[in-house]
């Protein structure tokens, strides 16, 4: 099967003030996001100039990806849509069919299953097509990557360098400690292509196991951070401010973040962490340094031009856990009966 193109498909941002409110509107359209809360998340977006770094992060990987297909030989010209902002998928799969794509492989900017990270990216897919109608291309999503050794050996290595910036007095003692977007718990409780609940959460925990022992580092904590929605409906815990206090109380004298569960520098994390989690932190005492995310780093671009080869070449998938990583189906089908 041949294959005319790449569509890089991702959340959004806003870029520009005046774009933050519309935004958040998208995101939060029928979710029961109280209003209190987007009020204080447009209030992050307003700390950076209303600007979002995720468009301009993307752009860059979009970039150097380029690059390293057609170092590969192979030539598929990259587009870029969005579920919440522009450009909006619907706008960029139009534009795919005027240039004539037939069929072309997604590749979505998480690296996880579950409703957030896997099914809405699907869903995004079947409503693109669906408004550009006949003339719309074939969309294959490329699978979950969460345990791909490019993916953990670039978050490793981030943790060692964040663990060289601490004070050498506290390095030894510091605790690592793995962050993720926190989900309501109905929607982890979803089963996932293995038929067992808590798909996205027990990916987390395997990605956080595995980076953790490639970084040498034997005793690590998952947490959650960026809850959203109303506090009567229950969400993956703790929250890693709360951590931070635990491990106070328990005299830690210092933390690596690793935002594992985001794939670059997104809004939550240079601001719920490098605003409020290093600001608790520094309340508390605690020495703090922020592992770099996985974006950046030229490992990231090869494992996507790997995820694109091992599809085109029907190679075995080259993944360090056990658990199954679903996510790669054809014009937003769901991944399996029941799974995102
Ligand atoms: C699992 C997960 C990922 C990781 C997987 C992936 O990467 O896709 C992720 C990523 C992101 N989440 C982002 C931003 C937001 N997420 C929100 C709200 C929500 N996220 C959720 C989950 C996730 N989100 C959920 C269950 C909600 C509640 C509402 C709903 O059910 O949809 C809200 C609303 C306001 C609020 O925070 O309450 C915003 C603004 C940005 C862009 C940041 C930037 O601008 O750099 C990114 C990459
Ligand atoms: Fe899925």
């Amino acid at each position: 099967m041949s294959f005319d193109a790449l569509l890089f498909l991702s959340f959004g941002g806003p870029e520009g003030p005046e774009e933050v409110r519309p935004f958040l509107e998208n995101v939060t359209r029928g979710r029961g996001v109280p209003e209190q809360r987007l009020d204080a998340v447009a209030e992050h977006y307003h700390h950076f100039g209303g600007v979002s770094p995720i468009n301009r992060l993307n752009r860059e990987i979009m970039a150097a990806l380029e690059t390293e297909l057609s170092t590969r030989g192979r030539h598929l010209p990259i587009y870029f849509g969005n579920r919440n902002w522009h450009p909006l998928v619907e706008d960029t799969v139009a534009r795919m069919a005027d240039d004539g794509i037939g069929r072309a492989l997604v590749f979505a900017t998480s690296a996880w299953g579950g409703y957030s990270g896997c099914k809405q990216y699907h869903e995004d897919i079947a409503r693109a097509r669906e408004a550009v109608g006949d003339r719309a291309p074939e969309l294959v999503k490329l699978r979950q990557f969460y345990d791909h050794p490019l993916f953990v050996q670039a978050n490793a290595d981030a943790v060692g360098r964040a663990y060289a910036r601490l004070d050498p007095a506290v390095r030894d003692q510091a605790r690592l400690v793995f962050t993720a977007h926190s989900v309501p718990l109905s929607a982890d409780e979803q089963p996932g292509a293995d038929g067992q609940p808590h798909w996205y959460s027990r990916q987390v925990a395997e990605a956080a196991r595995l980076v953790a022992h490639d970084a040498d580092v034997g005793t690590y904590d998952v947490v959650w951070q960026s809850r959203s929605g109303p506090p009567s409906v229950p969400w993956l815990e703790p929250d890693i401010c709360d951590h931070l206090g635990e491990l106070h109380a328990k005299d830690v004298g210092a933390v690596v973040v690793s935002p594992i569960g985001f794939v670059s520098d997104h809004l939550e994390v240079v601001w719920d962490l490098d605003n409020e989690a290093e600001e608790k932190a520094a309340e508390l005492g605690l020495g703090f340094a922020r592992a770099a995310t996985a974006g950046t780093d030229p490992r990231f671009t090869r494992m996507i031009a790997d995820l694109v080869d091992e599809h085109l070449e029907s190679q075995p998938a080259r993944k360090l856990s056990t658990l199954p990583s679903a996510g790669c189906t054809t014009n937003g089908a769901p991944c399996a009966p029941g799974c995102c």
